[in-house]
């Protein structure tokens, strides 16, 4: 029998999908994505009676890892679910769930945030410099790509909200009536950056410039902390990094490529809590 002891789960809701992360205590096992769950199967989730039963209703479509998973627990309550939720009519559906937890801004210990920011952003960055160290500036490529940044007094310095890849891609496509959607999953190499092909022309023109605009800002936040630290995350990193090892290799060999810093966040807050 496995332990069962001090398992929680953590729920990052992004606007595309869901991140789950699988703790035990404060070490994070498993984590996996699913697209966001209908009302009547998060309602069914609340009525689990062990941890297995939970295990088996989120872990649907990931054979392997449930198998791996797979615990013998007494039929007790359920373990405490941890949310950051940017997305609030997720966040409602989420209630019922018996032990949860909503993480909120105040809850985060940095310094000098403002009202509205992400808890996403505000634990990424925590986690992150709490990790790596502090200066840190946190880029996540979601669905949103943003920069949030944090001096050596884990103050936040500020960022910048921008669309995303695959939103720059989605919007072309359908605000226009010329334009096709341009798969992601086709992407291989870098597009010529003189296209002559619609597709490869919008390749190019988000890529290029978004890489020149992430790469701006890496620059603006050495100029303020030439010791700075920077992290990347989110369902668009690795796309990211592999083309700036490409272009602007001296910015990738700095770059912390790590998908759970919001995980890391969170593990920071209830682990600080005992
Ligand atoms: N299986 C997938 N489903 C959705 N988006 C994906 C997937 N794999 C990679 N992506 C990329 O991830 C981006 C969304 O990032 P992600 O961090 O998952 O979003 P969020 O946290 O905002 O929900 C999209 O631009 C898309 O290109
Ligand atoms: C900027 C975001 C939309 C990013 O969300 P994501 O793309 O990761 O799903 C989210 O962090 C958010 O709604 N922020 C609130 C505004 C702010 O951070 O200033
Ligand atoms: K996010």
């Amino acid at each position: 029998m496995r332990e069962t002891k001090n398992i929680w789960l953590g729920l990052e809701i992004g606007n595309s999908r869901l991140h789950w992360g699988l703790f035990r205590g404060e070490t994070l096992d498993f984590t996996w994505d699913t697209d966001y769950l209908p009302e009547s199967a998060i309602y069914q989730l609340a009525q689990c009676q062990t941890l297995d039963d939970l295990l088996l209703a989120i872990f649907p479509l990931h054979q392997r890892t449930r198998e791996e998973f797979l615990l013998t627990s007494s039929p007790s309550s359920l373990p405490p679910l941890i949310v950051a939720s940017v997305v609030p009519s997720q966040t409602a559906l989420w209630q019922i769930y018996p032990n949860i937890r909503i993480i909120t801004l105040d809850q985060v210990p940095l310094q000098a945030v403002y009202p509205t920011l992400g808890i996403d952003r505000a634990l990424a960055l925590w986690g992150a410099g709490k990790s790596w160290g502090f200066p840190m500036l946190v880029i996540d490529a979601g669905t949103a790509l943003t920069f949030t940044g944090a001096d050596e007094n884990q103050c936040l310095v500020g960022g910048a909200i921008l669309p995303g890849l695959g939103l720059q891609f989605a919007s072309l496509s359908q605000k226009t009536g010329q334009l096709p959607f341009v798969e992601m999953q086709d992407f291989t190499s870098l597009p010529s950056r003189f296209a002559n092909n619609t597709s490869e022309a919008i390749q190019s023109g988000v890529i290029y410039t978004l890489l020149a605009g992430i790469r701006d800002f890496i620059e603006a936040w050495w100029c303020l902390f030439p010791e700075g630290k920077v992290a990347i995350k989110g369902g668009d990193r690795t796309l990211l990094f592999n083309y700036f090892q490409t272009v602007y290799l001296n910015i990738a060999s700095r770059l912390i490529l790590e998908p759970n810093l919001t995980f890391c966040g969170m593990r920071e807050i209830v682990m600080s809590e005992g």
